[in-house]
């Protein structure tokens, strides 16, 4: 939770403490109304509701100990805004598959009414015929299966510069964190918005100033106080990394309509502005073109280098399964001698390793929707404007479907038809319903194919000596949950990169 809201939470508090005496008092005198059968959920304090049940840095685990004591469908009140939360498959299948349509749109939040152009990008627009245009542009034009592959030539160009920066660090601690974060913006922007330009360096760099916490801060627990975003400086932070962003995606998008190159995502959604000129009814204005674009940059970027970073962190935590993803890997790409897409396919235990990955550490832990009509689930009588949060990291690490749930253990989904469709509610790293994540085909090979890199080139150790145990696998809230600490390993160059002749070579000799 942000430092601002700590602050004005102690004010608050000090001035409630009158306020909650009296109100205990009157509240046993007035006789009220029943009401109708909502879920549980701790008590509330007046103004602040639970906020005070939730100050700390990681909401989603401290939601997930509030469920252990008022169940896996819980009802808060933080400040003005009333939610449900939602932590068993069962009461996830009934938002996100039963009820979808009631809980289609999101909740709505500053940041997305500022930094994405009044919530017209794909993940905050309100669900209705404009959302359902620009979905199906993201599943049918930007995200398919082919424009992903059209994309390789990029992504293993960007792997093999990364592995000759890490070979020229052998032997010495590395920063990882620092270098996949990059890489996965580099081909995230290579692929958005062409080859890489002056303008592209400074979004990544305003990017990096994108303030966290978003939809927990105080603004948008209190969103008829509009002067608390003021008092915060939230606003103005928000309106300062905005108006930098614009530029840049405006500079961008100018550049795309003087210079012709190969085909990348701006060209693609601004032959669909040109096409789309004449139906009234969804227009696909310049601002929707720059949310989208800021969809697929933050949405992309952020998700996938987390859980790169942490599948390396849990391996190295775990040296027997790092030996099995390299051998598995090594054994597929060896009589090339180098690593390609075409056998990505056969890498079944590095794909246990990302799933078990993002059971662990879903990059997104809390998915937020909004109750658009008042219902009920099982029984539970579910108001309309309620927001409604469902924790997949609470469901991913639930004892009633895992063993051994905090246990990291790729075995689990060897030969466990479980995956990413958001038909397993146990298993939700993408969502589910007519809201999931529409990026996952680009999401999941900007992981695997990184991490296969990483294996195949190179042994791992930690630095100084430290042991497994030791490294700290702390959470940091940012645009994703990431780890907090940067991660440091040394690398052992255990296959030196070939030129590409060489390779080529090798393959026509085997
Ligand atoms: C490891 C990678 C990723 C993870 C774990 C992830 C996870 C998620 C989750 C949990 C949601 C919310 C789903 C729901 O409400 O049910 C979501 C939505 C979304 N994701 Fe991803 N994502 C990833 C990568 C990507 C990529 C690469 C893109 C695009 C390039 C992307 C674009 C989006 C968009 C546009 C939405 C909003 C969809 C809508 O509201 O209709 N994501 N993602």
């Amino acid at each position: 939770m942000d430092s601002e809201l700590l602050n004005v939470l102690a004010l608050i508090m000090s001035s409630l403490l009158f306020i909650v005496l009296v109100l205990k008092i009157t509240r046993n005198l007035i006789k009220t109304e029943p009401s109708p059968n909502l879920p549980r959920g701790p008590w509330k304090l007046p103004i602040i509701g639970n906020i005070h049940n939730l100050i700390t840095s990681s909401p989603h685990r401290k939601l997930r100990d509030l469920a252990k004591i008022y169940g896996p469908l819980m009802h808060l009140q933080l400040g003005e805004i009333f939610m449900i939360i939602v932590s068993s498959a069962e009461y996830a299948k009934e938002i996100m598959k039963t009820n979808d349509l009631i809980f289609a749109s999101r909740p709505h939040i500053l940041a997305s009414d500022i930094l994405l152009y009044e919530s017209t990008d794909l993940v905050y627009a309100p669900y209705g015929n404009y959302w359902r245009h620009l979905r199906k542009i993201c599943t049918m034009e930007l995200l398919t299966q082919n424009r992903v592959k059209s994309f390789q030539p990029i992504r293993e160009e960007e792997f093999t510069s990364l592995v000759k920066i890490i070979d020229s660090h052998k032997g010495s601690p590395f920063n990882l964190s620092e270098a996949i974060l990059s890489l996965i913006f580099d081909i995230i922007s290579r692929s958005a918005f062409g080859m890489k330009s002056k303008s592209q360096e400074q979004f990544l760099s305003v990017l990096k100033g994108v303030p966290v916490g978003v939809g927990f801060n105080i603004a948008d627990l209190f969103p008829s106080a509009k002067w608390l975003q003021l008092v915060t400086g939230l606003r103005s932070k928000f309106e300062k990394v905005h108006r930098q962003m614009d530029q840049t995606l405006e500079d961008i998008i100018n550049e795309h309509k003087k210079q012709k190159s190969t085909e990348d995502l701006v060209d693609v959604l601004l032959k669909l502005q040109d096409e789309n000129g004449s139906n009234k009814d969804i227009c696909l204005t310049i601002n929707s073109i720059k949310a989208i674009l800021l969809d697929i940059f933050l949405g992309g970027g952020d998700t996938s280098s987390s859980t790169i970073i942490w599948a390396m962190a849990e391996m190295i935590r775990e040296p027997k399964t790092m030996k099995k993803a390299q051998v598995e890997v090594r054994e597929a790409f060896d009589m090339k001698g180098r690593v390609d897409e075409s056998c990505i396919d056969e890498l079944k235990y590095l794909k246990s390793v990302v799933k078990e990955t993002l059971r662990l550490h879903p990059p997104l832990p809390l998915v937020g929707r909004d109750c658009g009509q008042t219902c009920e689930i099982k029984g539970y009588h579910i108001p309309v404007k309620h927001k409604v949060i469902v924790n997949a990291w609470a469901i991913g690490r639930d004892p009633s479907y895992w063993t051994e749930p905090e246990r990291f253990y790729p075995e689990r989904f060897i030969d466990n038809p479980i995956d990413y469709k958001g038909t397993n509610f146990e298993y939700i790293p993408f969502g589910a319903g007519r809201r999931m994540c529409p990026g996952s085909t680009l999401g999941l090979i900007n992981v695997e194919m990184p991490l296969a890199f990483l294996l195949y080139h190179f042994d791992w150790k930690l630095p100084n000596g430290m042991k497994e145990e030791d490294l700290d696998m702390s959470e940091e809230y940012g645009l994703s949950v990431s780890k907090k600490d940067d991660l440091y390993l040394i690398p052992v160059t255990a296959r030196p990169i070939l030129n590409r002749e060489a390779s080529l070579q090798g393959k026509k000799g085997a």
